[in-house]
This record gives C-alpha cells, structure tokens and sequence, in this order.
C-alpha cells in the first residue's frame, strides 16, 4: 500500500470505530480480515496512525473545525502531531490510485489557520465533562493525571501464580523468550513487559500451563489490599472475566471457599478456563440485577469484593477510543448502579467482615461520590483504613466487633479480641516495601487511588469496609 493508501484505510477504520462500541483492536483486526491484500507493516502503520489520532482526537476535532470524520481526524494528525507543511498533506491527498481525495478549501484553511490558544480540556485530549471531574480531584496535577491517562503504549503487566512457579523462575523464562522484563514496583508477584514490540503472551508455555497470567499492577494491588486470606469465605461480587477472581483465589492459596458471581453468564462462563489453567476452583454463580441467587451466603461472607461496573476510564491509555463514547448521563447511571450494587452485597457480609469497593475509573463521580453515599446509607460498615492506624493495626477491627481473621478464617474458636484484622497495606504478603511506602502518599482513609501518573498502573481506586457486630 502508498502512504496515501494507508492514510485513506486509517480513515475508514477511524470512522468503523466511531460508528460502534467495538475496541479498536478489534476494529482494527476484522479491517486486516477483510483486506488481506494488506501487509503487516501496512497494518502497522495503519493502526499507528488510528490510535495517534484517538489519543489527540478533541484536539484534532478542534483543529479540523469541530469535525469528527476520520478522513479530518487523520488531515489534523498529519498537521498538530507529524507537523506536515500544508504542501505535504496535499501530496498525500492527490486522489490518485487508493488514497484519499484533494483537500476541500475549508480543509485547506483549517490547516493554515493554526491552531491558535486551545481550551484546556482540549489540549489535554479529554471530554470536557472528564476534565471538570480531573480538576476537582487532583486539583493542579489534573493536566499531568490527564497526560498520563492518554500517553501511548502502556506497558503489559503479568502475574505470577506463584503456587506453579517462583517469580525469579517466570522471569528468566520469559527472558529466555527474548522478552524484556522487569519486576513490577508495587505486586510482589507483578512482572512487566514492553508491549512494543506486542508480545504473543497467550502462545507462551508458561501462560498455558497457568504459571502467569496477564492482569495490570494496580488490579493485582487491589486484590492484594482486599485481605482474603486461606479459610475465608471469600465473594468476588462483580467477577466479569474473572481477573480479581483468580488474584483472590492466588491470596487464599486454595484454601476455603470462593464464589465468583455476575449477572451476565457469558462472562462467568469465560472463568472457567482461567481458573482450569490457574489449578484453582471457585463456585460460579449467576446473579440477578437485585442480587437474587446468593440468599444462602447472607451474612456468611468474610469478604465481599465489589469490581463495580464502571467508565473503565482508568483504562483509557490501553482503549483511547473509550474516552469519546462516554458521556455525564452514562456517568450519573454508573453512580447509581455503582450504590445499589453495595448495598445489595452488604446482605452478605458477616459482623466482622469486609466489604471492598474496587473501580477501574478515574472520575470522583464513580469512586469517592459513589463509597460517600454508601457510607451515609449504611453507617454499620465502618471505613479500614489503608494504612495501619496510629493506636495500632488492627485495631479498626475490634471497634468493628472483633473476630478477625489473623489466625485463618473459620476458626471459630479463636477468642475476639485477641484476633485482629491485618491493615490493608499489609498485602497478605504480596505487595512490597515500596508500595507500603507509597500507598502511605496516596492513600486518604479507606480509600486508595491509582494512576497511570502517580503509580505507573491503570487507573484504580479502592474503600475498604468492616461491617460492625
Ligand atoms: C468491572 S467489571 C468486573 C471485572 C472483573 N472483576 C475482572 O477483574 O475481570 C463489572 C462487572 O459487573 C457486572 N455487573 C453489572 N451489574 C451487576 C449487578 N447488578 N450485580 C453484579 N454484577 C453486576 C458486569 O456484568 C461486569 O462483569
């Protein structure tokens, strides 16, 4: 293909992606199925051009007068991001052969007008509702937060199931895989790999055989935070694919008893491989919208873990085009599904027991507006803080009413107050000295958050809760 060709196809994939909900990725392979003339390095240089404009694209609307089409999405790439003069992009626009046609007067004139002063929210490539929720959290960083969200090329992140192999042991077999791996700061068991070139991490033995899996640092650290433990009954409320499900199973290391439910069973059905190749079991059951079906747990579970639907905007440096398919009204509805999921699954937390609440989202709306109303509803589940409290860890949960799980869920014997819940920072072991001493910067309470500026993770934020007696 001609570099115009590949410019014309970019457009077209541009335009497939802003027409559906369908990632990129995927877009961007059923493009390569139906056009096999096309040749990897076509399709590479085809999805670089796609996603150099999905991370500017408000930018690139801006410039182009407002314009969403791929075809002006792709004229402003070439213009504010590869800094072509406006005689090379009509080169590139002769219309000849399979690339795209002339330049109209108006395109013309976008070009050579500049770009002039932008907006903040523009310049910062987000939805402007996104910026004004950037602004009230992180205050003067929310520029830098808003950069890092949409900065190219996060990195891959594995987990080590280190009940079929030692980190030490995952890492130098992907070494010998010619990968360039390094350890994760904060998941004792999180190793990282480039994603350029992209790794076929699925094909590799180790993945088979259930030694790793793939699963971002902060998702790993919040299953880590959450303090399952070997003997609790454990309730992976929101399971969906299952990525929290198997970081739970791996801290109870097989011991005692885990249930992964949702209310769409295709997604709990996907578990079922995962947790074959991970060589752990979990009950997988279906729910209603209003939680009907886990009436036999209530008030049974030491730890109810609540992957609440969410924007999933903490995850928008790996799906750009997620950014620009949200919008406030889909925000408000995710609030109030967000609480009535918690409170639903308060029914099955025991006194004494943990509720987590755990989001993919960077917006204060789904994370501290969302756990600021479960609190006022529900004044007996007290906020853990992140951190061990200066009277001394654990001690939340004696005022909570004691029966703690130091000492291994189901021991009923053990006597209450001498059991003491470990703080979340503890980490069951499987976060380092580091993201102790991180998490004291970044947590505020009960509450943590992550980011792709301030931990190098996804975005992610997570309120721990102790249910009183
Ligand atoms: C953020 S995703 C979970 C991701 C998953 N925990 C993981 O780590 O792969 C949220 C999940 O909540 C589920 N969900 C939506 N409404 C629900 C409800 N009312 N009760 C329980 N789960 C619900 C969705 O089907 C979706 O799978």
């Amino acid at each position: 293909m001609t570099p115009a060709a590949r410019l014309a196809a970019a457009a077209s994939v541009l335009d497939s992606i802003a027409q559906g909900r369908q990632p990129a990725e995927a877009v961007m392979k059923a493009w390569g199925t139906a056009n096999r003339y096309a040749g990897s390095k076509d399709r590479r240089a085809i999805a670089d051009r796609v996603y150099k404009v999905l991370r500017a694209r408000g930018r690139l609307s801006w410039i182009m007068g407002g314009r969403e089409d791929g075809r002006a999405l792709v004229i402003g790439s070439l213009h504010a991001i590869d800094g072509l003069s406006l005689e090379e992009i009509e080169a590139l626009h002769s219309g000849d052969g399979y690339g795209p046609r002339p330049l109209s007067k108006q395109e013309r004139s976008r070009i050579t007008a500049g770009q002039g002063e932008l907006p903040g929210w523009v310049a910062a490539g987000l939805p402007e509702f996104v910026v004004e929720d950037f602004k009230a959290t992180f205050g003067d960083r929310w520029a830098e937060e808003a950069h890092a969200l949409m900065a190219p090329r996060a990195p891959i992140d594995l987990r080590v199931n280190d009940a079929a192999a030692t980190v030490d042991e995952v890492e130098a077999e992907l070494k010998a895989a010619g990968l360039d791996v390094s350890r994760t700061p904060w998941s004792a068991v999180g190793l990282r790999v480039p994603s350029e070139p992209p790794p076929n991490i699925q094909a590799l033995e180790g993945f088979k055989a259930g030694r790793f899996e793939i699963q971002d640092e902060g998702s790993q650290v919040v299953c880590w935070l959450a303090g399952a433990q070997p003997g609790m009954t454990v309730v992976d409320y929101c399971a969906g694919g299952g990525g929290k499900t198997l970081g739970l199973a791996q801290a109870m290391k097989g011991k005692g008893k885990l249930v992964a439910s949702d209310v769409v069973n295709k997604r709990l059905e996907n578990i079922r491989p995962r947790l074959q190749r991970a060589r752990v079991e979990a009950d997988l059951v279906l729910i209603g919208q209003n939680g009907g079906g886990l009436e036999d747990l209530n008030g049974q579970a030491d730890l109810v873990f609540v992957d609440a639907p969410c924007s999933g905007s903490g995850t928008w440096r790996r799906r750009p085009e997620d950014a620009w398919r949200l919008t406030a009204e889909e925000v408000e509805k995710l609030h109030g599904l967000q609480v009535r999921i918690l409170s639903q699954a308060t029914k099955l937390v025991k006194p004494g027991g943990r509720l987590v609440y755990v989001t993919c989202s960077m917006l204060a709306r789904e994370n501290e507006a969302s756990v600021d109303a479960f609190e006022a509803l529900h004044p007996e589940f007290h906020p853990v803080p992140i951190l061990p409290s200066e009277a001394g860890e654990g001690d939340h949960a004696q005022r909570g009413g004691g029966g703690g799980h130091g000492s291994g869920a189901g021991d009923a014997s053990a006597p209450s107050t001498a059991a003491r819940s470990p703080s979340p920072v503890d980490g069951g072991g499987f976060l380092t000295s580091a993201a102790r001493m991180k998490f004291a910067e970044l947590a505020s309470g009960a509450r943590l958050r992550l980011s792709p500026a301030s931990a190098d993770t996804d975005g992610f934020f997570a309120a721990v809760y102790e249910r009183a007696a």
